[in-house]
């Protein structure tokens, strides 16, 4: 196959957020299309929500941290120890349990009260800046590192080290870029958790770092393993809630009316939260994760050869008429059907009750002490970074 006329991606969002019309156009023809990938490698495209949900539980792929050894340049994380997208069936299960009570319901409540207070502090932090002033640097950026920090049971003081090495790392991750300064913030982040995690011995608590040093004397996973999970925790929670956080605000700030919906009945904050995971998720325009058929399978009455790239479009699902009614239109009162921005299946993600706590905080009380938040430049003017693969922008100056 020559390939040159294949749709390729990355399918850029317009003005950073509204979906790519030829992603529409795409997805209008049907559920799974053959694409190239920045990679140049061709592949396959899930944009149907079901078909989507078929292959993200089907045993028969891999998960996102275990292609086939053509597609893999020099890795940094994927195959690392504790990296739960390169464990799959039982292993990846065991190692799922080891940390899934810090994230119960239990201590996810514990939090809350902790993320509002970081958010009402970062808040008034802004709000003490000449303006314009750069929404990123107080608060989209350390909202989430922070909240890591009280997860982890390491001081605040630590978020902005930890989360500039986290940056580094998930940076130039996906299919281009160097890697050697990613490998080398990758290893300075093990150490810094190695370094806290002993540290529990003396210090116990409510918290990650403590059950993962429990888990390690009981020879529920290995030392190597519990840094592991502890470091892909930090990078899989910062940068997609940091933009999240921006994504989110440019939404509501395109459009107003919702905003003053959503000011007018605070209690519609739980679904505009997910209204906006729905249809503006984090993106640079790469879009999907990553699964790898181990067999040929056919989904949908498309043949799919073993050891093929298959993107799982989670975004373009979003946009199946067959599942939302009026999909292209944000409506924050929507009745509530199941997206998947955090993806389906046994790698669903692990943060996402704490992912919608932040989000709540952020957007149940920005409008409020801010209400003439706005950006202070046009929205074209802000640039993506579109070298890693969540997107966020460089800066989000705003007025207010
Ligand atoms: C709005 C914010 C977030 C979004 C949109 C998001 C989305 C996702 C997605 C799409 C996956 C991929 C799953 C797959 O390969 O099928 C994932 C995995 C993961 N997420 Fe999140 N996430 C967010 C926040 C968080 C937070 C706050 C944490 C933790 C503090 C977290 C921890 C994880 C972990 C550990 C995984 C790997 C799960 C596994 O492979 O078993 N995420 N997330």
């Amino acid at each position: 196959m020559s390939g040159q006329s294949l749709p390729t991606l990355p399918m850029w969002r317009v003005n950073h957020i509204e979906p790519s019309p030829e992603m529409l156009a795409l997805r209008a023809n049907g559920p799974i299309h053959r694409v190239r990938f920045p990679s140049g490698h061709e592949g396959w495209w899930v944009t149907g929500y079901e078909e989507a949900k078929a292959v993200l539980s089907d045993a028969a792929f891999r998960p996102s941290g275990m292609p086939a050894a053509a597609f893999t340049p020099a890795t940094v994380i994927l195959g690392s120890p504790g990296w739960l997208g390169s464990h799959e069936g039982s292993e990846h299960a065991r190692l799922r349990t080891i940390v899934a009570p810090a994230f119960s319901n239990r201590r996810v409540k514990l939090l809350a009260q902790q993320i509002e207070a970081i958010a009402a502090q970062l808040f008034e932090t802004l709000a003490a800046q000449p303006q314009p002033a750069d929404l990123r640097h107080y608060l989209s950026f350390p909202l989430p590192a922070m909240v890591i920090s009280a997860l982890m049971g390491v001081p605040y003081e630590d978020h902005a080290f930890f989360a500039e090495l986290s940056d580094e790392v998930m940076t130039h991750q996906h299919e281009s870029g160097p890697r050697s300064a990613a490998l080398l913030a990758w290893e300075e982040l093990r150490t810094y958790i190695r370094g806290k995690m002993r540290g529990k011995r003396q210090d116990p608590g409510d918290n990650l770092l403590t059950d993962l040093l429990a888990a390690v004397d009981q020879g529920k996973a290995t030392e190597e393993e519990a840094i592991g999970l502890a470091a892909g925790i930090l990078v899989a929670g910062h940068e997609s809630t940091v933009a999240q956080i921006e994504f989110g605000l440019l939404a509501m700030f395109r459009h107003p009316q919702q905003r003053e919906r959503l000011v007018g009945d605070p209690s519609l904050v739980d679904k505009a939260v997910e209204e906006i995971l729905r249809m503006y998720p984090p993106g640079a325009g790469w879009d999907g994760i990553m699964r790898y058929p181990r067999t040929d399978v056919t989904i949908a009455g498309v043949h799919i050869p073993a050891e093929s790239k298959v993107l799982v479009g989670l975004p373009a699902t979003s946009f199946d008429p067959r599942h939302f009614d009026d999909p292209e239109i944000f409506d924050i009162g929507r009745a509530e059907k199941p997206h998947l921005a955090f993806s389906y299946g046994p790698h669903y993600c692990l943060g996402e009750a704490l992912a919608r706590l932040e989000l709540k905080v952020v957007f149940g009380s920005i409008f409020q002490r801010f209400p003439r938040l706005r950006l202070a430049v046009a929205p074209e003017e802000l640039k993506l970074r579109k070298e890693i693969i969540t997107g966020g922008f460089e800066e989000f100056p705003v007025l207010w």
